[in-house]
């Protein structure tokens, strides 16, 4: 049998990462993959603060060393000084795809205004996606099933394995022959 896919959960968070409250981001992913994807994965998780050096360097980790095909962050995308998820992000993808964004605000738009507060950005590293999300927990289901029709597309376009979804929960999108 296959190997189970290894999908990155990174929380990014000062106060989960110093113990000061319990990560609920990084189990909320987790949640959320489990509910959509019928291919076998397994998460490798990372807990850091909000800090570009240790931010980027997990992200490396994840898409070179782990060689996980999709990468999602939660935490640090807003306006506070020390919200730097965007730019570490940006710093280690090659190509950026600007749809994520655009569609997870959009979506996040109807339930809260301060929606567009978040600077969330997705691009490729290699054959990695990598896809940010706000911190609030309850932001998470809600932006990542937004986009995630469209990510196991992305990563078939990007060389990566073929994803499956439960389409009960997510039906994905491939353009017919795909
Ligand atoms: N990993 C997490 N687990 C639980 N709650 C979180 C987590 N990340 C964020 N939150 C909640 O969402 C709010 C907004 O998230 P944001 O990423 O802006 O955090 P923050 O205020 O910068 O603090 P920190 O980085 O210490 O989590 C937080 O104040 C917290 O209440
Ligand atoms: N779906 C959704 N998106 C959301 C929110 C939310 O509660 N739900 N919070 C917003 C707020 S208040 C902020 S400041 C930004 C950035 O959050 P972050 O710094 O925790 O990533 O995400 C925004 N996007």
């Amino acid at each position: 049998m296959a190997e189970p896919v290894p999908i990155g959960v990174v929380t990014v968070s000062d106060r989960a990462s110093r113990g000061l409250y319990e990560d609920r981001g990084g189990p909320a992913i987790e949640a959320e993959l489990r509910r959509i994807l019928a291919t076998p994965w397994r998460p490798v998780r990372r807990l850091v603060p909000d800090e570009r050096p240790l931010i980027e360097a997990a992200l490396r980790e994840l898409a070179d060393a782990e060689a996980c095909p999709l990468i999602v962050t939660t935490g640090g995308t807003g306006p506070a000084p020390r919200d730097v998820t965007p730019e570490a992000t940006e710093a280690v993808c090659e190509r950026m795809l600007p749809g994520f964004g655009e569609l997870m605000r959009a979506v996040s738009l109807r339930s809260v205004p301060t929606a567009i507060l978040s600077r969330q950005v997705a691009g490729t590293r290699g054959r990695s996606l990598i896809v940010n999300l706000p911190g609030k927990p309850s932001a998470i289901a809600e932006c990542l099933g937004a986009v995630f029709p469209a990510i196991p597309y992305c990563i078939d376009l990007i060389g990566g394995p073929r994803l499956e979804t439960d389409p009960a929960a997510c039906v994905a999108f491939r353009p017919k022959g795909a």
